[in-house]
């Protein structure tokens, strides 16, 4: 079983594409970090955000993210998650709620990616429902999905293409998300889309057709 499991992750990413290398993974996360910075360097700031980072996909962004900022902050996460081990978006599930010390803060919330925007409109949301006093939005990926989304980042590492991406703590079927470079998944390799439930349709008789 264990076997099996790990010749399909090494097949899904023989398959895969290199789409944006570590250097330019790099190179978004300081983009973020520089614009944090500037938002939260003025001397007479004397509100300091409360950095939330959304479990488990924002790991590696958030790790890699706060020792590029130098401004007094403090951490907390949450977890979210609307894919489980999927490639489609469900409903979003709560594994760990935000705690009470969001109320009048500051939140400046991280996630690996901005997909349907569901999930961090959902997050964003729930943060205002408890009292936040702003909700900054700051992710290292936007995916350009070609519709609007529910929301919209407030900080962009970068802009990808409407694919199935792993690396930087995305996962394909949890597979992954240790790559240092971000890799697009063959479209073949995904599981194919549920068919749609089909309902069988009754055979109603035009009136007076029927018996009596
Ligand atoms: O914009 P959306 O379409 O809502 O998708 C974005 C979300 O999807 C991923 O989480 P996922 O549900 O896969 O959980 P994970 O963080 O554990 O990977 C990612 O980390 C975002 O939180
Ligand atoms: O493209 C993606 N890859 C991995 N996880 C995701 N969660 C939303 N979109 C994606």
């Amino acid at each position: 079983m264990q076997d099996f499991q790990v010749v399909r992750a090494r097949a899904l990413l023989e398959h895969a594409r290199e789409i944006v290398t570590p250097d330019q993974v790099q190179a978004a996360v300081r983009h973020v970090a520089d614009v944090l910075n500037e938002r939260f360097r003025q001397p007479d700031n004397t509100t300091y955000p409360l950095v939330l980072g959304v479990m488990g996909g924002a790991v590696v962004f958030t790790g890699t993210l706060l020792p590029q900022l130098d401004f007094p902050l403090e951490f907390d996460y949450i977890h979210v998650s609307r894919y489980g081990d999927d490639d489609r978006g469900g409903q979003v599930v709560w594994k760990v709620i935000p705690r009470q010390n969001v109320a009048g803060r500051t939140i400046v919330v991280l996630d690996d990616i901005l997909d349907e925007g569901e999930t961090l409109a959902h997050v964003k949301q729930r943060l205002l429902d408890m009292g936040a006093a702003e909700v900054i939005i700051a992710v290292f990926a936007d995916k350009d999905i070609g519709r609007r989304k529910p929301i919209v980042a407030d900080i962009t590492g970068l802009t990808l293409p409407n694919a199935f991406v792993v690396g930087f703590g995305m996962d394909v079927y949890g597979y992954w998300r240790n790559l240092p470079g971000l890799w697009q998944i063959r479209q073949q390799d995904l599981k194919p889309a549920e068919p749609e439930t089909e309902y069988p349709i009754p055979d109603v008789k035009a009136p007076g057709t029927g018996l009596g």
